[in-house]
């Protein structure tokens, strides 16, 4: 029998001391020390890395839309247009996780349910960046969190900013003019459906060679929101095999909320003008 091979002799690195390790650079100390349950049952690890998972994949969604909001405002849409196809791939991403979370049946989720308190997603304040920046704006969405000044501010200023749509509704407006109404709405506000949007949206899809960069930026707009509904019919789909209809920790109906959350449109014209195609 031969020796197990020793990697050094080809040069990897053995000795840290004082050297930046793999742990160091990033700090897996901190990330790793993060999982607290709180019971003893068994799920519940599954529970937590599952959702600091997703936290982690919202961060980095956070940190492109943003970019990419930035660069369309700036009229770059080359690198805007890749950050939006890498954010629905993360998106792509947080929706293969639910075949993960989706063995755990409801015997193993009731042992320890209770534990969760009244803490539920519905308090996600990342997730409700995310829909800020989106344009599905609520400002009764600010509640949960009046306890923590700093995450209502961090909302109060995502409320400020124009949305990506909005962004984008700049940039149609740049070869179609819109109305003022459009242009200088209240942004705190969600998006309504707006009938000259849909007009030059469409106008936009009948000619895609004059208006090319309008037409990508639709179609990625059109494929994030794609992704975003998938991940909202995955969790309505797990949320019901686990807890059937069971009202949420967090106060709402359960299932019957989340259904309604399926209705939103973050880009309405965009699905809509389909139909006059
Ligand atoms: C067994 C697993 C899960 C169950 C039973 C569950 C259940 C629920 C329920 C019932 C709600 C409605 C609010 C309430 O009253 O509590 C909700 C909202 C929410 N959950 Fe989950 N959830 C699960 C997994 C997840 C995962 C893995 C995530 C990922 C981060 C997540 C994120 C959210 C978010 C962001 C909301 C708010 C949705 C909105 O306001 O549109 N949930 N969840
Ligand atoms: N709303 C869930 C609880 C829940 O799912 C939850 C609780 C704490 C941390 C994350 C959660 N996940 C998503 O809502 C329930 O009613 O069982």
């Amino acid at each position: 029998m031969t020796d197990a091979y020793d990697p050094s002799a080809e040069g990897a690195q053995m000795e840290f001391d004082g050297r930046m390790s793999y742990g160091d650079y990033l700090d897996l100390e901190h990330i790793l020390s993060a999982q607290k349950t709180w019971t003893d049952t068994h799920d519940e690890m599954l529970f937590i890395i599952q959702h600091q998972t997703s936290e982690l994949w919202m961060k980095l969604a956070i940190h492109e839309i943003a970019a990419a909001r930035r660069s369309l405002a700036a009229g770059e849409t080359r690198p805007a247009f890749k950050m939006l196809a890498r954010v629905a791939r993360i998106f792509e991403q947080l929706n293969s996780a639910w075949d993960v979370l989706r063995t755990m049946t409801p015997s193993d989720y009731t042992a320890f349910r209770d534990a969760l308190g009244q803490s539920s997603g519905f308090q996600s304040y990342q997730y409700r960046q995310i829909e800020f920046m989106l344009g599905n704006r609520n400002k009764a969405m600010l509640r949960p969190h009046e306890h923590r000044a700093g995450i209502v501010q961090m909302l109060e200023d995502e409320l400020a900013q124009p949305s990506l749509y909005d962004v984008a509704l700049r940039l149609l407006n740049g070869s179609i003019p819109l109305p003022d109404a459009v242009l200088n709405r209240d942004l705190s506000r969600p998006w309504k459906p707006d009938q000259a949007v849909a007009d030059a949206w469409t106008q936009v899809y009948r000619n895609p060679r004059k208006y090319w960069e309008l037409y990508e930026l639709a179609e990625k707009l059109v494929d994030f929101e794609d992704y975003f509904r998938r991940w909202r019919f995955n969790h309505v789909t797990t949320v019901e095999r686990v807890i059937g209809f069971k009202r949420g920790t967090g106060g709402t109906g359960g299932v019957s909320y989340l259904k309604r959350m399926l209705e939103v449109e973050l880009f309405p014209e965009l699905w809509h003008l389909r139909t006059d195609l």
